[in-house]
């Protein structure tokens, strides 16, 4: 289980997240969801400790993360950024290196085993010998979950893993996302702009709204108000086969072009 606390988080003077708490089981996908600049990507990267909160804590099954080594963090806990900085390497050797935190000396062939299911889970193992640096963005981001998988960690944590894939890579990589959580006990957490493709992923629903949990639960938490307090957006939540949709009603406002 993982628990967050209290945890607050500011850039300089100016406060982005204020005594954030919650927790998430494994084996649960939770959307992260809230407009632009609510403090998503913040949140993420503090729990995932590249950024220090101010204050607060995050558990792994009931230890802090602070007392544990860098080393045993990488094994417990794997994170996609927004915007990742990629290397001038090959795929594989890309999806490989979320295998370090387990390695001894170098790769073993359980790394290699693992890596090259990744890559596959992905759809990407005939690109294994391209360099990164050389793909379209949304393979990039298949890449990038590819390594997440293969770290096999007990918490991913994801920023937009679906930005730039196309509709049927949106599903797709939402599915398998569900699945690591599901089918191999992960807690997941994603941050995610597409209400409808959390919707139909997802087990659970944080919204934030200026940096503090504004609304939090199962698909009953996506209601026409909370879309309204949290985005500012008029929207219908409809039934379609049995799963909600979300139908914005979008008035155009006179432009001053
Ligand atoms: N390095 C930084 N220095 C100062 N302010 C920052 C920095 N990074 C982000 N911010 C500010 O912190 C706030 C929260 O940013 P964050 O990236 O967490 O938002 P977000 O909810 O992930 O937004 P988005 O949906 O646009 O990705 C924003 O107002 C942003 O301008």
């Amino acid at each position: 289980m993982i628990e967050v606390q209290n945890l607050s988080f500011a850039y300089g003077s100016r406060p982005i997240l204020q005594n954030v708490s919650f927790s998430l089981e494994q084996g649960e996908c939770v959307a992260v969801l809230g407009n632009n600049g609510a403090g998503k990507s913040t949140l993420i990267s503090c729990i995932s400790r590249l950024r220090r909160p101010s204050s607060g804590s995050v558990l792994i099954d009931g230890t802090p993360v602070t007392q544990m080594t860098r080393g045993q963090q990488a094994q417990q806990i794997s994170y996609v950024a927004q915007k990742n900085e990629l290397a001038h390497t090959t795929v594989f050797d890309a999806v490989l290196l979320g295998r370090k935190p387990h390695m001894k000396w170098g790769p073993s062939d359980i790394d290699y085993d693992v890596a090259e299911h990744a890559l596959r889970a992905v759809g990407m193992e005939n690109c294994r010998l391209r360099y990164v640096n050389q793909l379209s963005g949304g393979e990039q981001q298949k890449v990038m979950l590819a390594r997440a998988i293969a770290q096999e960690p007990k918490l991913m944590l994801l920023d937009e893993p679906t930005s730039s894939l196309d509709p049927r890579n949106q599903y797709e990589s939402m599915e398998l996302i569900r699945h690591c959580a599901h089918g191999h006990h992960i807690a997941v957490l994603v941050v995610i702009h597409d209400l409808n493709l959390a919707l139909r992923f997802c087990d659970r629903f944080l919204f934030l709204k200026d940096g503090t949990v504004y609304a939090s639960g199962g698909r009953e938490a996506v209601t026409s108000e909370n879309i309204r307090a949290v985005y500012g957006m008029d929207a219908a939540v409809e039934q379609f086969d049995g799963i909600p949709m979300v139908i914005p009603h979008f008035h155009a406002h006179s432009s001053p072009y």
